[in-house]
């Protein structure tokens, strides 16, 4: 079992205020959506990761927006479960094998990801994917370098998950539409609920 493999959706969130990452963690576990990318953009990122992984048992906790190797040791140390980058560079990815935490390095043209199946990295996420090229692109890429596979993100939403989810060469997809920024700052974690059940479902078509 690899990340790629425990849910159909990865709910990317951004957290600007650390009080709502357990709720909004135990809306999304409860929807049926364990595996979760808390991105480090924001100055309590790394504490979000830290409480969901002490407070939140049936989540499976990562850390995005991973870009380098110093982000790699402070996500390991704050708890992450996975690693998630958007793009790669030979250091990033030294210090992703390193950490002995599952990880998705991202890749977005075939040369990217011939450069990591090299070294023997057959899981990616395959980032920007709407602009990159979406369904049509992953598609492609499936005929010469059919033994990578990716988590798409970048773009994509409820509607548009199925087309990706139904390619051969994507395990899940990743996306934001799961915790609108409303939503979080009115607490309002029924919904977030909601729509993760709704997503969860696509699992199962
Ligand atoms: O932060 C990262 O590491 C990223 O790679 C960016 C995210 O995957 C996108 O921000 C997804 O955002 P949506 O397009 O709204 O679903």
């Amino acid at each position: 079992m690899t990340i790629l493999d425990l849910a159909p959706v990865v709910p990317v969130v951004v957290i600007d205020d650390v009080e709502t990452a357990v709720p909004l963690a135990r809306a999304l576990v409860a929807g049926g959506l364990p595996v979760i990318e808390v991105t480090l953009r924001t100055a309590c990122a790394l504490d979000a990761i830290e409480r969901i992984a002490a407070e939140v048992p049936d989540a499976v906790i990562g850390a995005g927006t991973v870009r380098t190797p110093a982000d790699v040791a402070a996500s390991v140390k704050a708890g992450a479960g996975f690693l998630v980058s958007p793009g790669t560079t030979p250091s990033l990815v030294d210090a992703m094998v390193d950490s002995g935490v599952p990880f998705l390095p991202g890749a977005a043209t075939a040369s990217e990801v011939l450069a990591l199946a090299e070294r023997g990295l057959t899981e990616l996420k395959f980032f920007p994917a709407g602009p990159a090229g979406g369904v049509a692109y992953l598609k492609a890429l499936a005929g010469p370098i059919p033994e990578v596979r990716f988590c798409p993100t970048g773009g994509i939403r409820l509607e548009t998950a199925p087309d990706y989810l139904a390619l051969p060469n994507v395990g899940c997809v990743g996306g934001t539409w799961l915790t609108p920024a409303a939503a979080l700052a009115t607490g309002d974690y029924a919904h977030i609920q909601n729509l993760a059940t709704e997503a969860a479902a696509l699992g199962r078509s």
